[in-house]
């Protein structure tokens, strides 16, 4: 405890003398980027700071969904705050892939207990976007395994959101690929009724539009509608 308060405060420490000498460099006509970057994003400084201790091995660049909830989802409990990001219900989701933080534009699936529509998205350039498939909540086969994912990943997919299950699920969580799904399920689904493309889809306490930007990690899911968000 004691040295974990030491450790803290020499970090503090660094933070308060390392924003000392870029406020008074940022007069200068030499400002770089990242004393520019500094002036902008005082949070993720903070926690460059914190970073330079070896004892904290988290990601000093994190711009995650819980720096975007403090910035567009300002008061959680105030319903009349309008709001510019959707948040994913709590616990609804596990992550599968490989990659447990990503983002991009959404394209979706709407289906149940069918996958070809599934098949087809991921057979095409992904170019970074992210497949959300509302399977309806089944819990009765599953909606991707491992050579659909494996198409995901060689297609340029960012990742795959799932309302419903998934299979060869040991082999997704190898793969450079973020996955959120429900549950793992060992059946495959039925590949008659194709389902459909490229409509709003409503699940985990959110409605998805194509387009919309999906900003996902360890701590939830959010839906940033069409406009993409930077810190
Ligand atoms: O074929 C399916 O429907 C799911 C599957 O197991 C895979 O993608 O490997
Ligand atoms: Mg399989």
């Amino acid at each position: 405890m004691f040295y974990s308060g030491l450790r803290r405060a020499a970090a503090l420490a660094r933070f308060a003398s390392s924003s000392r000498v870029l406020a008074s460099s940022s007069s200068s006509s030499s400002s770089s980027a990242v004393e520019a970057s500094f002036s902008a994003r005082p949070i993720l400084a903070f926690r460059r700071a914190m970073c330079a201790d070896p004892m904290h091995g988290y990601d000093a660049s994190r711009a995650g969904t819980c720096e975007y909830t403090d910035v567009h989802y300002p008061d959680p409990l105030d319903v009349t705050v309008p709001r510019k990001m959707q948040v994913a219900d709590a616990g609804y989701f596990r992550d599968f892939g490989g990659v447990t933080r990503f983002s991009g534009p959404a394209s979706t699936v709407k289906c149940y207990e069918n996958n070809p529509l599934v098949r087809e998205a991921l057979g095409e350039p992904g170019n970074g976007r992210v497949l959300v498939v509302d399977g309806g909540g089944s819990m009765r086969c599953a909606l991707l395994g491992d050579n659909l994912a494996g198409m995901a990943v060689s297609n340029g997919w960012a990742g795959i959101v799932i309302n419903g299950c998934l299979r060869d699920s040991e082999d997704i969580g190898k793969m450079r690929l973020g996955v959120k799904a429900i549950a793992p399920h060992p059946v495959k689904s039925s590949k008659r009724d194709p389902g459909m493309r490229e409509v709003p889809v409503t699940f985990a306490g959110v409605t998805v539009r194509p387009g919309d930007w999906i900003y996902a990690d360890m701590d939830g899911m959010l839906v940033g509608g069409p406009e993409k968000f930077e810190l």
